[in-house]
């Protein structure tokens, strides 16, 4: 198949909840969303999940809209794809910029499973009908906010809760939950707040029986998480230091990582997240699909994604309703007893509130591809 044209529309959407991190906090979520057409009426989505400030990673929305109008989409113009693991191979010349090139990736193998009457899930292998739930929480003022949070999120069903910590806001306060919650599957996410002069911390946090500790050290580390995973018993998970199928390999040669948050977007797209499923499949390395507060575009590919088998926690593919007053697929994810039903209708399985899209769009161009 041939791409006609690829329209780019940077989108401004209110959170229902502000979602507060080690590096700030988000009420808005300014995001890309991607849309190929094969100018024979079949369309796919993508989304760009970079965040409005280049905080979480070197790309924001600004830069990957740049790189896409003028790196990225060029280089596919004209190309015959057979399948949608070529696009990863058309734009391998091009550095990092891996959360842009995803989301025209995506779009591609939307389109390309729509057109051949498969799910997205499908496409990808999946093999799972519904994925668990988990449930990421920002960092709340008080400890009795969070954990007045937490016991929601578990009256709500979700498998796993994911607690954000930062300097100061750690330790006694996952006590606390613990202390409420003694059975209930609990992580702690740092985003890089930490460096390895905090061992003896989270040396003091085995004791809290955690699933794991998500992104403890620099955001572009994988030594020194090898020494603070020699150091405790809780596994580390590492996200933001995985940008590539090699990163994810190196970090369980030096066995800096047990477990591993896959995010399409930060890896560079889909077929660079097979196979990191497959290595840790065949590593015996836990995987789970993490969130970037997507949209239910990027909410669908997340969920067809966690579907292989190599996903084998909890993600944070919490439902729509988490997210948004109105998302703008329809139907919206919805989560079931702590699961969410895997699309078997093809491609990504929820139709596009183009209407709605286009009220929340600020911006917008569109890429000839012939
Ligand atoms: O999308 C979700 O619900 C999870 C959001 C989430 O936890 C994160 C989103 C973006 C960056 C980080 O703050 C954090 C993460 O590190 O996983
Ligand atoms: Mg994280």
């Amino acid at each position: 198949m041939q791409l006609d044209s690829v329209t780019v529309r940077r989108v401004s959407m209110e959170m229902l909840t502000p979602f507060t991190t080690s590096f700030g906090t988000q009420t808005h979520r300014d995001l890309l969303i991607v849309e190929a057409s094969d100018g024979e009426g079949s369309t796919g989505y993508g989304e760009c999940v970079a965040m409005a400030e280049p905080l979480y990673s070197e790309e924001a929305t600004g830069t990957c809209a740049l790189a896409l109008q003028e790196y990225i989409l060029p280089r596919l113009a004209g190309a015959e794809i057979s399948h949608p693991r070529e696009i990863s191979e058309l734009l391998a010349p091009i550095k990092r910029n891996n959360m842009a090139k995803a989301a025209i990736e995506g779009a591609v193998w939307d389109l390309w499973a729509s057109r051949e009457g498969i799910s997205l899930a499908k496409a990808l292998g999946g093999s799972k009908d519904r994925v668990d739930v988990g449930l990421s929480i920002g960092i709340k003022p008080t400890d009795a906010e969070l954990v007045e949070t937490v016991g929601a999120a578990v009256d709500a069903g979700y498998k796993r809760i994911k607690i954000k910590i930062a300097p100061g806001r750690d330790l006694e306060m996952l006590r606390e939950v613990r202390r409420e919650f003694p059975d209930t599957v609990i992580m702690a996410d740092a985003n890089s707040a930490y460096t390895l002069n905090d061992i003896e911390l989270f040396q003091a946090m085995d004791e809290l029986n955690l699933l794991m500790v998500e992104q403890p050290l620099a955001h572009d580390d994988i030594v020194d998480h090898r020494h603070l995973q020699a150091a405790i018993s809780t596994p580390v998970c590492l996200d933001e230091s995985i940008h590539s199928y090699d990163d994810a390999r190196q970090a369980l040669e030096l066995e800096s990582c047990r477990i591993i948050n896959l995010k399409i977007g930060r890896v560079g797209g889909l077929a660079e997240s097979l196979k990191i499923e497959q290595l840790c499949r065949e590593s015996g390395i836990e995987l789970w699909c993490g969130g970037m507060l997507e949209t239910g575009i990027g909410r669908a590919h997340n969920v067809a994604i966690a579907s292989l088998a190599g996903f084998n926690l909890p993600g944070d593919t919490a439902p729509s309703s988490r997210y948004w007053a109105e998302d703008i697929i329809e139907p919206e994810v919805v989560m079931t007893e702590g699961q969410i039903e895997v699309p078997t209708t093809a491609g990504r399985g929820y139709a596009v509130k183009t209407e709605l899209l286009e009220q929340l769009t600020t911006s917008q161009f569109t890429v000839p591809m012939r």
